[in-house]
């Protein structure tokens, strides 16, 4: 079994916004990569950054990824430090992989204060820049296909992936 669809991209990019929006559409499954840590770990992301600390979740993320892609048939949602990994990178390979292309004002707006999202505590703005320079080259890397978000509402942006898909 493989993803009909992997939705890479940002923090605040939708991936789990429209890749929920996206299963519904072509009544297949969801999955999201930190959707599945969180149910292993029993406990929220934050909250493993603090107990284990980033690369224990990292290692996680691999595990959570590698899972994904063998055993989810429909929309899969990565987290948006994923593709961070070379071995991550290197699996997504031969998968229909869509980026969700976010600028940086959206990306804030969407956001908020972080939001739970341990990476984006302190002064989301500049570390979203950070990241988004630090990063699109890599979603660029791994994608098959890219969708631009930004004011876009997700549903729009779930047909939109869903046209691509048929082609
Ligand atoms: N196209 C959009 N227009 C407006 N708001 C959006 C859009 N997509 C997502 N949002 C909102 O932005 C916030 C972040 O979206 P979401 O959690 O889906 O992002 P994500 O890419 O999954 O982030 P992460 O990498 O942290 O998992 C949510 O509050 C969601 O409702
Ligand atoms: O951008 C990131 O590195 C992260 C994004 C989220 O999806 C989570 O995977 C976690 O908060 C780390
Ligand atoms: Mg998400």
């Amino acid at each position: 079994m493989a993803p009909v669809c992997v939705l890479v991209g940002a923090p605040g990019s939708g991936k789990t916004t429209v890749g929920l929006a996206l299963a519904e559409l072509l009544g297949v499954e969801f999955r999201d990569t930190d959707l599945d840590i969180v149910r292993l770990a029993g406990k929220p992301i934050s909250e493993i950054f603090i107990d284990e600390g980033e690369d224990h979740f990292r290692t996680l993320e691999r595990a959570a990824v590698a899972a994904g892609l063998a055993s989810c048939g429909g929309v899969l949602a990565l987290g948006g430090g994923a593709i961070l990994a070379e071995e991550n990178r290197a699996a997504l390979v031969g998968h229909p992989v869509v980026h969700l292309s976010v600028e940086l004002s959206d990306a804030v707006k969407r956001v908020g204060l972080g939001g739970g999202r341990p990476l984006l505590a302190i002064n989301p703005r500049a570390t979203l820049k950070y990241l988004l320079d630090q990063r699109r080259p890599l979603y660029a890397e791994v994608a098959t296909a890219t969708v631009v978000t930004d004011g876009r509402e997700p549903a729009e942006i779930a047909a939109e992936i869903a046209a691509l898909l048929k082609r």
